[in-house]
């Protein structure tokens, strides 16, 4: 097994994994707490005094895990049983095992921050599957619909770029097809400033007019691949038999309007032929306050199909009709909310990673999914990506990311340690963003 640095954690007094331990995590579960207690009178409009009883009983749980939290207790086992519970306790034992304090804890601010963050939002799903007739409920959903809903101009600018670039895309010359393809790239990373995990669940739409500000953002692209993305691509429209496929995949992030710049990338890559099937992926359960269910998916495309919008309304007609013809097709898997590194997945979900060497090329769209490829760990600045991805190459894969934690890999020597000294925050505050491939060129 080759050596790998240290993993990010909340140890590190100052750090932004400190940080987000310390304030960002707490100040959600206040929020999670909030949104139940404002959703009291429909529990009991739905469910009568048993549904006010559980939702007490979700609070109760959720203070006691804040509590937990803010004191630094041990991390403790989970109790419900669930698809992936013995395979978190597992985990849980695993990092037990790490540890040579002497009472052998693991601890919110001295274990790994990613295995600390994701078993929060693990909890609380637990909290909510333990208090049935309110096991159904998703306490990020009011955010992300607020997200999509406070985006709307964008939204339609966007779905009106996108089919009036389809009327006309059988007339473009290559270099004309390559450019609109870096447009939407581009939208996509830059939707990804749109997370609510980051902003504590505040409201993070996107208000400006994201088509018009590309050339301005360009500077703040700190690896750009894209071209490697467009040979493949291009290659494989180039060579493809009569009816065989190319297959992208998708490994979403955000719902709301993260997830609308995603679709309308999709939809491109269809109208250009450039794939002949889009694949999804999300999250199994309510995660990261704004990350994708097949819910939100379903709700979405729902939402702009009945758009009071002509061109919107017209991508939402076109996007139900891909998911029925299965040009589209949303899948969903337990292991994107466990805490694993993407490494271990031909160990942890096999199933899953003989699924994605199907692929032509993966997308892999945020900040977590770039924690996961990379471990969260310690790296320098200039080790190469394909090194930190640890072993992890299903297929050509791109992150499509902006940074919104502590590490960043594939920089030219230097490059990390200048950006330092000039702008203390720029791993961390989305400014910049990048396109990084790991694959055949
Ligand atoms: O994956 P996303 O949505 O781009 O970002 C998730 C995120 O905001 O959550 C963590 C903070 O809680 C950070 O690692 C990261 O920036
Ligand atoms: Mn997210």
């Amino acid at each position: 097994m080759a050596v790998v640095p240290a993993s990010l954690s909340g140890q590190d007094v100052g750090s932004f994994a400190y940080l987000t331990i310390k304030d960002r995590i707490p100040q959600i579960l206040t929020k999670v707490i909030d949104t139940l207690h404002r959703h009291k009178s429909e529990f009991f409009e739905k469910h009568g005094e048993e549904g006010v009883e559980a939702e007490k009983k979700a609070i109760s749980l959720l203070s006691k895990l804040r509590n937990e939290l803010q004191t630094d207790k041990p991390i403790i086992p989970l109790v419900e049983k669930f698809v992936d519970t013995d395979i978190w306790n597992q985990y849980l034992e695993y990092q037990q095992s790490l540890l040579n304090e002497s009472d052998g804890k693991s601890r919110w601010f001295y274990s790994p921050w990613l295995f600390v963050e994701c078993y929060m939002y693990r909890r609380i799903h637990e909290a909510i599957i333990q208090s049935p007739p309110i096991d159904y409920f998703d306490v990020f959903k009011e955010s992300k619909e607020q997200n999509f809903y406070e985006s709307q101009e964008s939204v339609i600018a966007l779905c009106t770029h996108l089919q009036q670039l389809i009327k006309t895309i059988e007339d473009l010359n290559e270099n004309q097809l390559k450019d609109e393809f870096f447009k939407l790239l581009q939208i996509s990373l830059w939707g990804n400033k749109c997370d609510l995990s980051l902003s504590g669940g505040e409201n993070s739409s996107q208000k400006t007019d994201v088509l018009n500000s590309l050339e301005d953002l360009k500077p703040f692209i700190l690896l750009n691949d894209m071209e490697h993305l467009w040979s493949l691509l291009s290659n494989c429209k180039k060579t493809r038999e009569k009816a065989s496929v190319t297959r992208v995949y998708i490994v979403l992030d955000n719902s709301g309007f993260e997830l609308v710049t995603d679709l309308i990338l999709a939809n491109f890559l269809l109208s250009s032929e450039l794939a002949t099937e889009v694949h999804f992926y999300g999250k199994t359960i309510p995660w990261f306050v704004s990350d994708t269910t097949i819910h939100d998916f379903n709700w979405l495309i729902e939402q702009v199909k009945h758009g009071n919008h002509k061109w919107m309304s017209k991508c939402g007609a076109d996007w139900e009709e891909y998911v029925e013809m299965g040009k589209w097709v949303y899948h969903d898997h337990i292991f994107w909310t466990l805490p694993h590194e993407y490494c271990a997945m031909p160990q942890v979900a096999p199933d899953l990673y003989a699924e994605l060497q199907k692929a032509h090329l993966i997308l892999f769209k945020g900040d977590l999914n770039y924690r996961k490829l990379t471990g969260d760990r310690k790296w320098e600045f200039s080790v190469p990506f394909h090194q930190a991805l640890n072993g992890f190459h299903p297929a050509p894969l791109c992150t499509i990311r902006t940074l919104k934690a502590e590490i960043q890999v594939g920089l030219k020597p230097g490059q990390g340690e200048q950006l330092m000294a000039s702008e203390p925050c720029w791993w961390t505050s989305g400014k910049y963003g990048i396109f990084q491939y790991d694959g055949p060129l």
